[in-house]
């Protein structure tokens, strides 16, 4: 196993571009989020919202018919287009052009939802991100994962890689298969934990940002809006998951003294994002 590379700020400066000052909404970048069901509109509330405070110019939320009015009255920046189910996704299909789509936030794995993921997977080269329910459908349908588009980034926690990859009984093995995963179907993995690691083929990086505070509900939901909006902002593959993973990081340090462990909410890492950008200008 290679030695992880350490993600400080150092390694995100190289890599962070600052924003031009003649830039307009229409080159910033339009991200486009897919998911969420009865009940789990939230998670795409937190991710489109996260993806607007990282910067990208357009946000369109793609959310069964449940999620219009949640999705357009809490969140006015953003756009909505709807499936035509009520309650869960069905087909996936829509107009607009997006630079770069995340799928997966709440999105259950209803068998018309499966089928729609597979659709959508067939029909798209846009950049992807593709995380929770996305990737468990992926691991109860293990050929799908030839229709993933090169370079899509995979965001798993511990038990969304176990299901995708298999057990593993030591850390060595964890590192080895994902790395396997990652080197055969092309793939960014996100192994998010504590700390997370990125694998980029043999590549493996640590991040250096975030605490327990991101133990809470949604945190990994914001984290897909985030990477998404990063790869609609032109980033490549590998570099928004890393600025993504240590701005997701970095608020948290930066809410810490304010808000202790047990009050931090997934809506406190999309409102200190400004401050862990501005922590780069410094
Ligand atoms: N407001 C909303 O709309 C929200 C919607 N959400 C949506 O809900 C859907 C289901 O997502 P989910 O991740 O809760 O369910 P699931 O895949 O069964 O994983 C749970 C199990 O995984 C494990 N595990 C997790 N982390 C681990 C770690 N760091 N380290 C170790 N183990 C870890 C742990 O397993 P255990 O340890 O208990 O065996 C745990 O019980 C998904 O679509 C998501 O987007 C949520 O985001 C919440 C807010
Ligand atoms: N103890 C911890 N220390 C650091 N980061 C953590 C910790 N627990 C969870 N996280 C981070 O929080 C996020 C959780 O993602 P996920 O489990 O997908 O949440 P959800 O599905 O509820 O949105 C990941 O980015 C993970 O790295
Ligand atoms: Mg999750």
């Amino acid at each position: 196993m290679n030695t992880p590379i350490a993600i400080d700020r150092n390694e995100i400066l190289k890599r962070y571009k600052p924003i031009d000052k003649y830039t307009h909404k229409g080159i910033q970048g339009h991200a486009l989020l897919i998911g969420g069901s009865y009940g789990k509109i939230g998670a795409m509330c937190l991710s489109s919202k996260a993806a607007l405070k990282t910067g990208c110019g357009l946000v369109t939320t793609f959310v069964p018919l449940c999620g219009y009015e949640i999705v357009q009255t809490s969140i006015l920046e953003v756009m909505v287009v709807t499936d035509e189910h009520e309650r869960y996704l069905s087909d996936i299909s829509f107009e607009l052009e997006a630079d770069a789509i995340g799928i997966g936030p709440g999105m259950g794995q209803k068998m018309a939802t499966q089928k729609a993921f597979h659709d959508f997977l067939s029909n798209t080269s846009t950049p992807l991100v593709i995380d929770a329910d996305a990737l468990n459908i992926l691991s109860h349908n293990p050929s799908w994962v030839a229709l993933v588009p090169p370079r899509t980034v995979l965001t798993p926690h511990p038990k969304e890689l176990e299901r995708l990859i298999g057990k593993w009984y030591t850390k060595e093995e964890m590192f080895g298969k994902t790395v396997v995963f990652s080197l055969v179907n092309h793939v960014v993995i996100v192994m998010k934990g504590a700390p997370t690691y990125i694998i980029d083929g043999e590549t493996i990086y640590e991040n250096t940002t975030g605490n327990a505070a991101l133990a809470t509900a949604g945190s990994g939901d914001v984290l897909t809006g985030m990477i998404t909006s990063l790869l609609a902002q032109s980033y490549k593959a590998v570099d928004s998951a890393l600025i993504g993973v240590y701005l997701h990081g970095l608020t948290a340090d930066i809410a810490l003294p304010e808000t202790g462990y047990q009050s931090f909410i997934a809506s406190d890492i999309i409102a200190n994002i400004g401050k862990a950008y501005l922590s780069l200008e410094d």
